[in-house]
This record gives C-alpha cells, structure tokens and sequence, in this order.
C-alpha cells in the first residue's frame, strides 16, 4: 500500500556506511520506505567510511545487502535504479576534521538544488568509541544548531554503564537540543511492541484489571537461538545484561508497566515511561543474591550438529566471567504494581527463538466445578508473542465437549499473519520513518536511558566484583541455568513457553 504520509526533503549521512548494520538493516529499510512510497521526493543517503569505493561499487555493494536481507526479496530494477540514483559515497575518516567540511558541502550541494531546506540526518552507525569524536565535528557544521532540521541517531550501545551514559548525554546535549537527539532501541519499532500501547490504550476492556487487584505476576522472556555468532569482541565486553536486559527488555517492560498517557504525545509517553523506570524497586547485595541469575553458555548439540561453548567462540577470552544469559525478579514500588513481580529473562543459544510477554491473572476466588484436576487447571493468562509469531492470545477456561463438566484452557488468539494481508515492516523501517518526521515517540530521552542504568548498575557491579565460579552453567539449546527455573520456581510459577511451530523451525 502506498503510503500518504509527507515527508521533507531529507539527507541521510550514514556514518558506518559501509558497515554491518547499514548493509544489513539500514539500506534495505530505506529502500522498502522508498518502495512503499514514504521516502520524499527529494532525499539523498550518504556513505561515509574509509573504505576505498567508488559511488558505483558502494551501490553494487548495497544492493548484494538487499537482495539478501530486505523483508522484500531481491530488489526491482527499475526501483533499484531510481533508489539507488541517490546514493553515494564520500569516502572520510572520523578522525579528520577536514572531512568534515567535504561532508558540509555535499549539504550545501542539495540545499542549493531542492525546493527547501532539507531535514538532515546523521546516523552514528559506527562503534560508540567514535560518537564523542563525530559529534564535536558536527557541532562545527552550520547546520548542527538547526534544532528543526537536523538530528543525530545514536546506535546501541549508549554507554556501558551510569557513568558513561552520562558523559555522552552530557557531550550530546551540549551541542544539540535533546529534540535532535534519536538514542534507537530497536525493540521499540517492532509491529507487536508498538500494539502494546494500542492494545492497552484503545480498549476499554483491560485497563480495569491491568493491576495488582488482578494480575498475579508479569514475565518478559527475550530468548535467541544463536550463539555471539562473529560479535564475540564486542560481546564479551558487554555481556546480556548491557546488550538486551538494561536497554530491549526494560523498554517492554515500561509498555507494559506504564500509567496511560494523556495524549501520544512523544514527551507525554516518555514521561509516563521513565516513571515506571522511577519506581523500580533498586537491589542491596541481598536482594541482587536472590533475585538475579546469570548464566553462559556451554557446548551443546543443535538441530544434530555440535556446537562450541561461549569460551571458545571467536573473539572472546577463553576464561571470560561474561553472562550471556540473565534472569531478574523485578518489582516496581508504586499503587499499580505494589508486591507483583515482574520476571525478566535474556539468553543467548536457547532452545527457541522467542520474545514473549506473559501476563498471569490472579485465580477466581471460589471453584464451583467438582472433578477439575490442578493439572488441567490454568489461571486466566494474556500472552504477547513479540516473535516469530506475531500474536496475542487470552488463555481462559473452557468447557471440553461431553457430558461432564470437564474444562480444559483455550485460547483465544488474535495472529498477525492470519488478520492482515500487509507484510509487516521491520523495526528499522518505521523508526528510520518517524526520524525522517520528527517523531520521537519510540526513542529513548536520555533521562530513560540513565534511569535505566542507574537500576541495573548494582547488579552489574555485583557480578562484575563476583566473578562466576561456575560457567558455563548451561549447556547450548537448553533452556539456561538451572537456577534460573528456580527463581521463579520458588514463587509457584514456571516460565511460559509457546511450542515451537514448524515454520519456526530452522
Ligand atoms: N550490526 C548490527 O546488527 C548491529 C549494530 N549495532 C551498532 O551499530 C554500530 C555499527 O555496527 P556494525 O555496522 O555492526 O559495525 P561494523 O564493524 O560492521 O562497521 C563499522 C563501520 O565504522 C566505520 N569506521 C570505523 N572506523 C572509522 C573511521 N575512523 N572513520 C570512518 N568510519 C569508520 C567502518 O567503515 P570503514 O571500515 O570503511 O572505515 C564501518 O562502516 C555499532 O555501534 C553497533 O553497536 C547495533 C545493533 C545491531
Ligand atoms: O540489540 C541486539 O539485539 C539482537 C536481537 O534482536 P532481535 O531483533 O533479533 O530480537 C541481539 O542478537 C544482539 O545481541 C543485540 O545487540
């Protein structure tokens, strides 16, 4: 469906454009914008690297990315002709503030050409040790200071920990307002993480019982399949809780969390947002003692074939302490959620690829059917498939066929694949899209981002001083550690898993 959105005449600067990430995601996010009739007219996207290509083997090189990784297969010729006609490539390097002026008058260039003045976008896909040096170069740029055309799209990870956070917002806010600022968390742009907000705001029928007079408890389980597949460098020095739990996980659960906002406002659903970061209970050593697992992976046997353990993956030290799983019990100190713990989990070479929301309502009070075995017996539960299954499904009792009062659980199932005809766009399509409108609504303000390190800080200092005498404490396709079942175990719940459907299969 072509879209009749109106966007500016903008410039893309991809900083990193000759990346992973722009190859892998950003390239063919823009080109489906472009397909489905969202780009604007006028728009340009930059290349920026050191690498020696010239514009024709940068594009070559693009459109290898999209053929292999766009949500819309191989790329259309003509549509690859005419996207790709404005794109180029400047080669620079970071470091070099003459590079800078080259890239300013690339600006100028279009400036003088097109019907306005256009938005301009730096995307800061390089690594994070490179984000102080560009955004002093781009303080010095004419433009920088156009708080209404040009903005800045920081990449993960923002920080490594409250300190640095705050270094990089300090550095950032000096030099832009935060209305330029886009800290991306991908997790926020995809399709089944946005209806959360529609979903809890646009019925009526759950805000009543979307507390603790009804809801027992909450789980958020983010769990992948793959290993740190060539990312070991960087990985080993973050570990699960920095890449997904501090910044993925703990946005979800905001949605989940969060007081309805007076409006979709983007400052009113941020603030809405960082208060349920606010009310986060923070943990002493006792607390962190029971309430958090880590865990890292050991070999292990997938799909038939061997696989290695974390340690002997590329890239990382051979005796490393890093967690690449982690389980937290969170409670959050305010009226809604008073004493309802929200369980969190996180984990690399899992048994499933699996995102899921579970929402766990309390018993009814009184059981007037005789002959219900516990086993057949599920309490009312609100399940948000983030991935592969795009759905929500309301478990409730039922009463099985016969002639007895025999009841089992159904489901009622609300799935994205069966209810529309439209492919679903990728995360990074629609938050490239609200960067292009100005709408940051699914980024993160950089209060959210120090809040959320400040809650998790005490674990990471905790688990950094205690070093794992017992990694790796899972093996691979297993579903973590142990302890890990225990922690909610101990609470009489168990983890919430949906079965593996066969199109999931690898
Ligand atoms: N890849 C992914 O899936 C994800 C990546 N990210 C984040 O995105 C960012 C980029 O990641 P990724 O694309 O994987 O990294 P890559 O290592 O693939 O790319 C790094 C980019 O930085 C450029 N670069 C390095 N040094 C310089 C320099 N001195 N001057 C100019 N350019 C330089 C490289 O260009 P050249 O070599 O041509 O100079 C290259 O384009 C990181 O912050 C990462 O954490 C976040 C989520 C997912
Ligand atoms: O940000 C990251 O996310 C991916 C998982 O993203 P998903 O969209 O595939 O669920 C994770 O593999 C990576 O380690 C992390 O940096």
């Amino acid at each position: 469906m072509k879209s009749n959105i109106k966007t500016k005449p903008t410039i893309y600067m991809i900083f990193g454009g000759t990346g992973d990430l722009a190859e892998r995601k950003l390239i063919p996010a823009l080109y489906n914008l472009f397909l489905e009739g969202y780009m604007p007219k006028e728009f340009a996207i930059i290349g920026l690297g050191r690498t020696d290509y010239t514009n024709e083997s940068f594009i070559k090189n693009l459109l290898g990315g999209v053929n292999k990784f766009s949500r819309s297969g191989k790329a259309d010729k003509d549509q690859w002709a005419d996207f790709s006609s404005r794109i180029s490539y400047l080669r620079t390097d970071v470091n070099n503030e003459g590079d800078y002026a080259k890239m300013e008058q690339v600006i100028d260039k279009y400036e003088a050409e097109w019907s306005e003045p256009p938005v301009i976008i730096h995307y800061l896909a390089v690594a994070p040790n490179f984000f102080p040096i560009i955004a002093s170069n781009l303080a010095k740029m004419k433009s920088a200071g156009d708080a209404e055309r040009t903005r800045v799209v920081i990449e993960k990870p923002f920080g490594r920990d409250l300190e640095t956070a705050k270094e990089l917002n300090a550095l950032l806010r000096n030099i832009f307002d935060e209305k330029q600022i886009y800290r991306i968390d991908h997790y926020l742009g995809k399709e089944t993480v946005q209806n959360m907000m529609a979903f809890r705001f646009a019925n009526a029928l759950f805000e009543p019982i979307w507390n603790r007079n009804f809801i027992e408890h909450v789980q958020i389980s983010v769990t992948e399949d793959i290993g740190v597949e060539d990312r070991g460098g960087y990985y080993d020095g973050s570990g699960a809780l920095r890449d997904m739990l501090q910044n993925h996980i703990l946005q979800v659960l905001c949605l989940v969390a969060m007081e309805p906002p007076v409006n979709f406002d983007a400052e009113e659903v941020r603030n809405r947002k960082v208060d349920v970061l606010r009310a986060m209970r923070k943990f002493g050593p006792e607390e962190i003692r029971f309430n958090t697992v880590r865990g890292q992976y050991g070999e292990g046997w997938v799909k038939g074939e061997k696989v290695e353990g974390y340690r002997q993956e590329q890239g990382v030290n051979k005796e490393s302490n890093t967690e690449t799983f982690a389980a937290i019990k969170f409670f959050i100190d305010n009226w809604r959620w008073q004493n309802v713990p929200f369980y969190v989990r996180t984990g690399k070479r899992m048994h499933q690829k699996s995102s899921i929301i579970s929402i766990q309502f309390k018993d009814v009070p009184h059981l007037i059917f005789p002959n219900n075995s516990s086993e057949s017996w599920q309490q009312n539960r609100l399940i948000i498939s983030i991935q592969p299954e795009m759905s929500i499904r309301l478990q409730v009792q039922a009463k099985r066929p016969g002639l007895d009062m025999t009841l089992n659980p159904v489901d009622m199932v609300f799935n994205y694949d069966g209810t529309y005809e439209t492919d679903t766009p990728e995360a990074y399509e629609t938050l490239l899209l609200d960067a292009m409108k100005g709408d940051q609504t699914l980024f993160m303000r950089g209060d959210q981002v120090e809040t959320a390190w400040d809650l998790i800080m005490p674990v990471l200092e905790s688990w950094e001083v205690k070093k794992s005498i017992n990694f790796p404490n899972y093996s691979a396709d297993s579903w973590g550690p142990e302890a890990a079942e225990a922690l909610i175990a101990k609470d009489g719940f168990h983890w919430f898993t949906l079965p593996i459907k066969k199109s999931d299969k690898k």
